[in-house]
């Protein structure tokens, strides 16, 4: 779904991304690393909010920058979530799905799919949780091909982490995702692959299965006894 090829991405001095080489296939895939590692810049550059400074990345085989067409493919949340304050979270996601050719009744089932029933009030009302339920819900709708989430559960709390965990792997038999996670425990039943971004450059990549324990060598939580 997604080929990177010497992949660089630099914000003046800084090198947010260097030289990555990934190819990234259907199914449910998890991206993990340090806070600045690169993980969002990737993700940008695969969406098509960066362009890269050297090298490239394709999305279904199109580039992403250039081609708007393959962007109606996927469905998108970015972390930190960001709405425009005036709206309600109805007409947001009724935004969204018009403009991938869909109309209210896509709202009403992704609405009820997410049991979101704050819909009707201004976004700026909104709690944080409540605000990631909406941008997580945003990415399910138009029958994306592929589901892309920045922090998904970031925000959120207990009893819906573990609706959004079924949720995942109820849809991953329909749709592929690409996420972005630093809790990542909860997210280990329905993980494929695994990609490790730190420092701009892909240190680590395979079968979930096979990386969990090298995973928590790597990220250990530091708590001293
Ligand atoms: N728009 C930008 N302008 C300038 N620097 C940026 C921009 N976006 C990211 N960076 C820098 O690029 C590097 C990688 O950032 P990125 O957001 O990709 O990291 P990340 O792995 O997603 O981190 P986190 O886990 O904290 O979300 C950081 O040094 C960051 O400061």
């Amino acid at each position: 779904m997604i080929e990177a090829k010497n992949l660089t991405k630099r914000f003046g001095r800084i090198v947010a991304l260097d030289g990555v080489t990934v190819e990234i296939p259907e199914g449910f895939n998890l991206i993990l690393g340090p806070n600045g590692g690169g993980k969002s810049t990737f993700f940008k550059l695969a969406t098509g909010v960066y362009r890269p400074t050297s090298g490239r990345i394709a999305l279904f085989g199109k580039n992403p920058w250039t081609d708007a067409g393959v962007k109606r493919k996927i469905g998108v949340s970015y972390d930190p979530v960001s709405f425009p304050p005036l709206i309600s979270g109805w007409e947001w996601l009724e935004f969204i799905a018009r403009s991938k050719g869909f109309d209210e009744s896509e709202v009403e089932r992704v609405g009820k799919l997410f049991q979101l029933d704050f819909l009707d009030e201004r976004t700026s009302n909104y709690s944080s949780g409540m605000l990631k339920k909406l941008a997580v819900a945003q990415a399910f709708v138009g029958a994306p091909k592929l589901i892309m989430i920045d922090e998904p559960l970031a925000n959120i709390d207990f009893e819906t982490m573990g609706r959004f965990v079924k949720l995942f792997r109820k849809m991953k038999g329909e749709t592929s995702f690409l996420v972005i996670s630093h809790i990542w425990e909860p997210l280990k039943p329905v993980v494929d692959r695994l990609y490790v971004i730190s420092n701009g450059r892909l240190i680590l990549q395979g079968e979930a299965r096979e990386l969990w324990d090298e995973v928590e060598r790597l990220f250990r939580f530091p708590v001293s006894e």
